[in-house]
């Protein structure tokens, strides 16, 4: 019988369902270290927000064949590394929605009428109707920074509240943001007008600090902000300069940028912040969802099923996802490529299948450049399952094509996307063993494996370009690994790919662009 490891708390539903096809042991608050001693005799791992499942557990692991976390986000399992050893990794993409919009909600309401002091006093035995006169949500500003999931609901109840909804979310469309009665604009008005700022946007490099002592000091000093997202959103140093120095109200924080919280300046705000110890999802509904949600996906994997939410592989028969999966990491490389080029808002995908891919087999592959495509919103909530729906709530429209006779490599990829920055396209192949590399880019041949960080310029083919783009990267400290030009005709047009070592510091590209003979630069992460 296989036998299934419970490291975190979880709820009862989710261990009868585990129980039906596998010994199920819980043990919640092991050390990192006993955890590596023991995960060498489990076939799967169940887990919530505690157990950071690192490379070296996952390295220790011998028989583990997935991982489950009743709960959206998966920052605390290290994805590529299981990834790499063949390990499904499963998430609950919407168990908690409501409760974590819900909790969000609770938090505003309850920040603007201090009902937290207001109840502490009244249990200490006083009666103080001065200190705790509130404000009232209806007519206000509600900021949304994040319309996904989570934020949808919260805009949908404030709407019902008689809130105004303006929001940010660079990765979706004006007309979805209009159908949930939002107006989406960009971040500084949303800093500039909002009364309460609400965040529901995953931790990435872009998101992390955005709110910090700059983005603070545009807010008014009536602002309340409300995260129950992720800890490192906010610099919490500036949030409580700011609130102490009344540059806005207050704030109401579930998750902090190091948890459990420490010692912190923020305890000493009084009523003007409230702090719960990331409760968002702590609701008995969401607890019974996510775990029913993950440990049928743990259940059916045990059983040779395929996972519905699975996060890092597809839920493919095997014969086929054994065929297929060099393709899919091309596929989604691509898609994450040429969706950063296009520019965040994508209106159109065109995937091209072509020579030995042009087949009815191959259609997991745009599933895989749309999981891709979207993975610089979603991160590691967008799965296979989900990537399609994804895309058409975003408006995203995806034009499938086939091509047998393109015959440069056995099989080869081709994607362009329509987005905020124009239309681009990227082609790639497997060459060797298995190894990614990008073909074209923007119609211009290349041959150069994809690299973590990227910078692609369109220029004009003429003496003294390369030196003088290497320069001025050096001169701020960008080592370049590898560089190459695609060209179509002598001192025409022609694309650079450079593969550089650490993402590109701010205000470079535009510098970068300045360059005479240069027309135009764009950086990705990959
Ligand atoms: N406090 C808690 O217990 C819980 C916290 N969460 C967290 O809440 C957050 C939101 O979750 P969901 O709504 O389910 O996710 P979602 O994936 O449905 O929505 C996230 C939205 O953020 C947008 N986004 C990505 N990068 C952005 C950027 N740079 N600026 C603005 N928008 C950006 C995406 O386009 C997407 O629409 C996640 O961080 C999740 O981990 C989720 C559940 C419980
Ligand atoms: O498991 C929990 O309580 C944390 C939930 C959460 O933060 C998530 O699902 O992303």
């Amino acid at each position: 019988m296989s036998k299934v490891l419970v490291s975190d708390p979880i709820d009862q539903a989710g261990i009868d369902i585990l129980s039906q096809v596998a010994t199920v042991d819980v043990k919640t608050n092991l050390k990192p270290a006993e955890l590596i001693e023991i995960i060498g005799e489990y076939d799967a791992l169940m887990i919530r927000s505690g157990t950071r499942v690192t490379q070296e557990i996952i390295e220790a692991s011998t028989q583990l064949k997935i991982i489950g976390r009743a709960g959206v986000g998966v920052d605390n399992v290290d994805v590529p590394a299981a990834t790499r050893k063949g390990i499904v990794v499963v998430n609950s993409p919407e168990g908690n929605t409501i409760a974590a919009a819900e909790h969000a909600l609770a938090m505003m309401l309850s920040l603007s009428r201090h009902i937290p002091d207001a109840n502490a006093s009244v249990k200490r035995g006083e009666w103080d109707r001065k200190t705790f006169v509130g404000a009232e949500v209806y007519k206000k500003t509600l900021g949304i920074v994040g319309l996904g999931k989570i934020g949808s609901h919260v805009a949908h109840v404030a709407k019902a509240m008689g809130m105004k909804l303006l929001a940010y979310d660079p990765f979706i469309s004006t007309e979805r943001a209009e159908q949930i009665g939002c107006q989406l604009v960009e971040l500084d008005l949303l800093f500039q007008q909002a009364d309460y700022i609400t965040l529901h946007i995953p931790k990435t490099p872009e998101t992390a600090n955005l709110i910090n002592a700059k983005t603070l000091a545009k807010m008014k000093p009536t602002t309340r902000i409300i995260n129950c997202a992720r800890g490192g959103i906010i610099d919490e140093a500036a949030l409580a300069a700011a609130i102490k120095e009344g540059k806005i109200a207050g704030a109401a924080l579930d998750v902090f940028d190091s948890e459990p919280l420490a010692e912190s300046e923020l305890r000493s705000l009084g009523k003007d912040i409230i702090l719960t110890p990331h409760l968002g999802a702590s609701t008995a509904e969401a607890q019974v969802n996510v775990a029913i949600d993950v440990a049928e996906q743990i259940r059916d994997v045990l059983l040779g099923l395929p996972a519905r939410s699975a996060v890092n592989i597809p839920g493919l028969g095997p014969d086929i996802l054994e065929e297929l999966k060099p393709y899919m990491q091309l596929a989604e490389t691509l898609g994450n490529l040429v969706g950063q080029l296009a520019g965040g808002r994508v209106e159109t995908l065109n995937v091209k299948l072509q020579g030995d891919l042009a087949t009815n087999k191959s259609q997991p592959l745009v599933v895989a450049a749309l999981k891709g495509l979207l993975y610089q919103a979603l991160r590691e909530r967008v799965n296979y399952v989900n990537a399609s729906i994804e895309a058409k709530e975003r408006g995203i429209r995806v034009i499938e094509t086939r091509d047998a006779s393109a015959r440069d490599y056995a099989g080869s990829l081709h994607l362009e996307a329509t987005g905020t920055l124009g239309t681009h396209s990227v082609t790639g192949a497997l060459l060797g063993d298995k190894e990614i590399h990008l073909t074209d880019v923007d119609g211009f041949p290349i041959n150069v494996p994809p690299s973590k960080y990227m910078l692609f310029t369109l220029h004009r083919d003429m003496p003294g370009i390369i030196g003088k783009l290497g320069s001025l990267l050096g001169s701020f400290n960008v080592n370049i690994a590898s560089m190459q030009v695609g060209r179509k005709i002598v001192r025409g047009d022609a694309v650079m790919a450079l593969s550089i070592d650490d993402p590109l510091p701010d205000g470079i590209l535009d510098e970068i662009k300045q360059v005479s003979g240069i027309r135009d630069a764009y950086t990705v992460t990959l």
